[in-house]
């Protein structure tokens, strides 16, 4: 809408080609185009992830980029396009509601890395934490982690943190 122009663009699924010098391209395992909904990176990247963090396999989805390439977009999104975070919450809990004789307990803890500084958005004085392992595995020292039982509670939870 700047007048901006596309310097890169997706060539397929798996492959960034430069617009100037279309001999310059990268491969991934999977590249999304513009026209891509959040949505839709859910159901193919994240989704997964989701469902196996439920069956107990431990799981990560973070997104990495320089200022203003969409992370917040992407994770975050809005009321009427929600992202990774708001669709992986929701998915979590029904799961649990499709999982009958199971019990689950959640909790939420919500940290930031900024060069290379652990800090605890949930709770003002955490800060510089530790990342410590033991025979569970990995683990933040200290960190807040907060009972959450439903959807709502959990997004409110992460919406306080913004703050
Ligand atoms: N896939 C997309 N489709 C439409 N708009 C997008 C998309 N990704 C980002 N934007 C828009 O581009 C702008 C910058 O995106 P965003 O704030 O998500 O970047 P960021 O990586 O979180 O930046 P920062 O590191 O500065 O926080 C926002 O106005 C956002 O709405």
């Amino acid at each position: 809408n700047k007048g901006d122009e596309v310097a890169w663009y997706a060539d397929g699924d798996n492959m960034v080609r430069n617009e100037y010098n279309p001999s310059i391209a990268y491969a991934f395992d999977k590249v999304f185009g513009p026209a891509t909904t959040t949505r839709r990176v859910y159901d193919v990247a994240a989704q997964h992830v989701v469902s196996g963090a439920m069956e107990g396999i431990n799981g990560t989805v973070f997104a990495y980029g320089v200022t203003s390439s969409g992370k917040t977009h992407t994770m975050h999104g809005e009321q009427k396009s929600p992202g990774i975070i708001p669709l992986a919450v929701k998915d979590v809990f029904s799961i649990i509601q499709d999982t009958p004789g199971r019990e689950f307990l959640l909790r939420v803890s919500y940290l930031e890395i900024y060069n290379e500084v652990i800090n605890d958005l949930l709770d003002p004085t955490g800060q510089n934490l530790r990342i410590r392992e033991d025979a569970q595995g990995t683990y933040v020292e200290g960190i807040k982690e907060e009972v959450v039982l439903s959807p709502a509670h959990a997004l409110s939870l992460i919406a306080s943190g913004e703050g």
